[in-house]
């Protein structure tokens, strides 16, 4: 059974990352000495939220998962105020500010973090699990420039018809979810296609200021592709963005795609 853990195995340090109910800080387990990240989470807003739920399957979801793209959960606590999830800690941060700050990725650095997720998404599928909230806010980046899968929560298991309430960005949101009909795994397709985009051109492709307005993008698959990007990047994205999941690439053959081949540093 995993050790019981609290506060007081930690020297608890800065705030690192902030995000819905809570905030995330860098924190030194003592007897160990071992880095993690510890994101604590306010059970009041939680219980406002009506989202204790969603934070049981987070953690039920993330603690079975075991892959060099995900970030892990190594445990949980609570007190009377938060619950705390012990978390493995990525070191460069979020992909989100990277992206803020370089403007765009170059294709390389792009098709290795597409190469990587598409690698984290065929293993979570096999598990029936589908992420359903890609989006460069929710994934981190090691030490190692690895890719981190972060924030499940809103992840469940396939086939379902969960109306989520959409917070945040609907950018990812693929047109089988905008017309509220049932989705399932190929919904991550989508959205890695999305993400693809938006690292190689710093946009979203339905980016629009109004939310009305990006639905219409969505459901008529409605997106130009800059002259600026590749033969192969332009390819994979095409055949990503399919209205029709069933016409989406699969991801074994993402991982074989030409613009993920070129790029991979032979091991
Ligand atoms: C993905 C959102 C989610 N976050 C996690 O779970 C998170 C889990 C987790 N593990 N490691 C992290 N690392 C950082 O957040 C981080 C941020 C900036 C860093 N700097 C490196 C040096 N650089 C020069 C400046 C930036 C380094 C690490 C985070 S965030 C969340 C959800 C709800 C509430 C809070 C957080």
């Amino acid at each position: 059974p995993p050790i019981q853990m609290s506060l007081e195995n930690f020297d608890v340090g800065h705030g690192i990352g902030k995000g819905q109910f809570g905030n995330v800080f860098i924190a030194r387990e003592k007897t160990s000495g071992y880095i993690v990240a510890l994101k604590s989470l306010s059970i009041q807003e939680l219980i406002k939220a009506n989202a204790e739920r969603q934070l049981r399957r987070e953690v039920e979801i993330q603690a079975n998962l075991r892959h060099p793209n995900i970030l892990r959960l190594l445990g949980h606590f609570h007190d009377d105020e938060s619950f705390v999830l012990i978390l493995e800690y990525a070191a460069k941060g979020e992909l989100y500010k990277q992206l803020v700050n370089s403007g765009r990725l170059k294709e390389e650095e792009a098709s290795r973090y597409i190469a990587q997720l598409a690698e984290a998404l065929s293993y979570i599928h096999k598990k029936h699990v589908i992420h359903r909230d890609i989006k460069p806010e929710n994934l981190l980046i090691d030490l190692n420039d690895e890719i981190k899968i972060a924030d499940f929560g809103w992840s469940v298991h396939t086939p379902s018809r969960r109306r989520k309430t959409f917070c945040g960005t609907l950018d990812y949101i693929p047109p089988e979810m905008v017309e509220g009909k049932e989705h399932d795994e190929k919904i991550d397709l989508w959205s890695l296609g999305v993400l693809c985009y938006e690292l190689l051109t710093g946009t979203a492709p339905f980016e629009e200021p109004g939310n009305t307005a990006t639905y219409k993008r969505i459901a008529k698959v409605e997106f130009t592709l800059p002259d600026h990007l590749s033969y192969d990047a332009r390819d994979l994205i095409n055949s990503l963005l399919q209205r029709d999941p069933k016409r989406r690439l699969p991801l074994k053959d993402v991982l074989k795609h030409p613009w993920i081949r070129k790029y991979k540093k032979t091991l």
